[in-house]
């Protein structure tokens, strides 16, 4: 079944598709580097379905007054005595103790204490200091969780991997260091952080050692495949993904650095170290995600560089993960020519310890002059693509309309009842998340089993009920991409969905948030003036939460009754004005007059701010697979509108079939 992931209350109506129900491999517990992690027993499971309001940082710190315990204020962290480690002085949190070793997350009120390694939500916390709940008491804890994921597949890899210098053909390790590009990484910088080379697969081998010398917990493969001149790197993690929590380059770090330069790749970590010398981390996930777990392990450091990469997306992640980590600590290196990433930097002869020194401080003021912003917007004109935002693999028209998909936008969807918006918004949602952005979904509709078991049938494009043997391995990819659904289910209040959503921003860096559909928050107002104003009001707050999270929110809204044979236009959508004033992009799923054949759709893309391109094309719905593909015959597929004054039905000579919209204007290079 499901499984949910633990933590404070918005976590609790957040899930994540898992081994238990997905595919034959359960993901271990542990969370965060070091031995296998034991987890505070608190009635975790009973209390799934408790409705607790989340926890503030005001609210944790007057909990730690009220109750006389010490606490110092961290930069994302607060520390305080752990309950959970015997001291000389016994358990008693009220006296000051000089290992203050545990780290409650500003944010979640998550705990993690550095000694025992007990881990636990807030509540886990409070239950624990009051000494309540079914004769639980304080300090009780699991027993060793269960071995780590494949840790005997860890074990025979890492025995069977061998130090590049001691390869016993000069030219094979040669070739390794070329397609690694580690030509100017010398052997004494590899033996350092413990790099080894897999020779059967032609990798490197990262090791994941436990922050407390207790062994290996897991390993990163790094392959590398040439295409053209290209080098394409492809990463195997064990335990998978989303419980490879390790800080690459822990063990070299000394409780006295205060100052530490963050990475998203090893081998930028490799470069930086040797060339500056510096304390350096590389990023489990590299630019998609900062788990909070890791947030404790930084605590330390006065000072952090974030060096992510060479394009637009390290930048947006990197500018993402200061705010976690405190933005007054963080200085940020831009992408830019004369600033690649730093493996690159080294390759170039470049001089590292200077382009560390022109990071820019994360911290700004609420005023900022242009002066601040300058380099910002050469960086969004120098990079014209990749400000357009990441493009969609399966609709390349909606790539020719909206360039693509944008942190911090409000994309408004509609179309008539039962039309196959749900179907649509999730393969458009899925082709996003296959390409890294983690995405959470809030389908008050429909169950999550039903919209999963629809998601898997686009990402396998075909009926996996006809082929049932194939199943554990399409569940097992899946089970990788980082998304996430809501546990809600009918109406919900808007305040606890936007707090989810802000939990799910910090907890997971999610980046894209799909809300099927806003009806469902409006409540029970009988009058059609209170319904617009419920409505007005929530699309105000789904706005303000997308900008002020630099996160995509995609809105479904049904559209107000119109009559059959007409076609919806931006007017058509449910309320007053304000849904599509806000929005920053309205799609809108044609049938009826424009459909041609069973199964035809139009997608109408009415408003784009971006660069306002409007036009329509057509969607092909392909019943066994749940997908709308996109008819490869029909070459002037596309059209581009000048105006918003909805589509007239016309002949066009390169379409036997379908409308052309009025003023439009072909697009020549379909
Ligand atoms: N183009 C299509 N042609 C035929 N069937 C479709 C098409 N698109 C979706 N469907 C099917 O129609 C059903 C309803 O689809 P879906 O739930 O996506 O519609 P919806 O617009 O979200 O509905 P509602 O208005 O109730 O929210 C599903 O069983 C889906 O597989």
């Amino acid at each position: 079944m499901w499984s949910l992931l633990r933590g404070g209350y918005p976590s609790r109506v957040l899930l994540q598709l898992r081994g238990e129900w997905m595919g034959r491999r359960g993901l271990p517990r542990s969370l965060a580097p070091g031995p296998p992690r034991r987890r505070y027993r608190k009635e975790v499971l009973s209390a799934l379905e408790a409705t607790v309001l989340p926890v503030t940082t005001a609210e944790i710190r007057q909990y730690l007054r009220t109750r006389g315990i010490p606490f110092q204020d961290g930069h994302s962290c607060l520390r305080a005595p752990s309950p959970f480690v015997e001291s000389s002085q016994g358990k008693d949190l009220t006296r000051t103790s000089t290992s203050f070793s545990l780290f409650i997350d500003k944010t979640t009120g998550r705990f993690l204490c550095m000694t025992s390694l007990a881990e636990g939500s807030w509540e886990d916390f409070q239950a624990s200091v009051e000494g309540r709940g079914d004769g639980v008491k304080e300090g009780v804890l699991l027993s060793e969780a269960p071995e780590t994921e494949g840790s005997e597949e860890i074990r025979r890899i890492w025995d069977r991997a061998v130090p590049l210098w001691e390869l016993p053909d000069a030219e094979e390790a040669q070739l390794a260091r070329v397609m690694f590009s580690l030509t100017r990484v010398t052997d004494d910088t590899l033996k350092r952080f413990s790099v080894q080379y897999l020779r059967p697969a032609r990798s490197l081998v990262f090791p994941w050692f436990s922050s407390q010398g207790s062994g290996l917990r897991g390993l990163k493969l790094l392959g590398a495949e040439g295409q053209g001149d290209v080098v394409h790197y492809v990463e195997t993690t064990i335990p998978r993904p989303g419980a490879y929590h390790n800080l690459f380059g822990l063990p070299l770090i000394s409780r006295r650095d205060v100052e530490v330069v963050l990475t998203s790749r090893e081998l930028d970590s490799l470069a930086l170290s040797q060339a500056t010398g510096l304390p350096t981390l590389a990023l489990p996930r590299g630019t998609l995600s900062l788990p909070p777990a890791l947030l404790p392990y930084l605590e330390q450091f006065r000072r952090i560089i974030l060096w992510l990469g060479d394009d637009l997306r390290s930048w947006e992640a990197a500018k993402l993960f200061a705010r976690k980590l405190n933005p007054k600590r963080c200085f940020l290196v831009r992408p830019g020519d004369q600033q690649p990433r730093p493996l690159e930097a080294l390759n170039q002869g470049l001089n590292l310890s200077r382009i560390l020194r022109t990071a820019l401080p994360a911290w700004h003021k609420s005023i900022v002059s242009f002066r601040q912003l300058r380099e910002e917007v050469l960086g969004e004109l120098s990079n014209v693509e990749q400000a357009a935002g990441i493009r969609w693999s399966r609709f390349p028209d909606l790539n020719r309309l909206l360039k693509g998909h944008r942190k911090g936008e409000l994309t408004v969807f509609t179309g008539p009842t039962g039309s196959g918006k749900t179907t649509f918004i999730s393969e458009y949602a899925l082709d996003l998340c296959t390409q890294g952005v983690n995405t959470l979904w809030g389908s008050f509709e429909i169950s999550n089993v039903r919209l999963a078991r629809v998601m898997l049938t686009q990402f396998a494009v075909g009926r996996l009920e006809e082929q049932l043997d194939k199943y554990d391995e399409w569940a097992d990819r899946f089970e990788d991409l980082p998304l996430y659904f809501m546990t809600f289910h009918g109406q919900q209040s808007i305040r606890s969905v936007i707090d989810t959503m802000h939990h799910a921003v910090y907890v997971y860096d999610v980046c894209h948030v799909v809300i099927d559909n806003l009806q469902f928050m409006m409540g029970h107002e009988q009058l059609s003036t209170d319904r617009i104003a419920a409505q007005d009001y929530i699309v105000g707050a789904f706005r303000k939460f997308a900008t002020d999270s630099n996160c995509h929110v995609t809105l479904v809204i049904h559209p107000r009754k119109e009559d059959d044979d007409k076609e919806l236009q931006t007017a058509s959508i449910f309320g007053s004005a304000k849904a599509s004033q806000e929005a920053d992009n309205v799609l809108i799923l044609q049938d009826r007059k424009l459909v041609t054949g069973p199964g035809k759709r139009y997608l109408q893309v009415s408003k784009n701010r971006f660069d306002g391109d409007i036009g329509v094309f057509p969607l092909e719905f392909n019943k066994s697979s749940l997908t709308f593909s996109i008819p490869p015959k029909n070459k002037a597929r596309l059209k581009k509108i000048k105006d918003d004054n909805g589509l007239v039905v016309k002949k066009s000579s390169s379409r036997k079939k379908g409308a052309v919209p009025q003023n439009s204007e072909t697009c020549s290079d379909l």
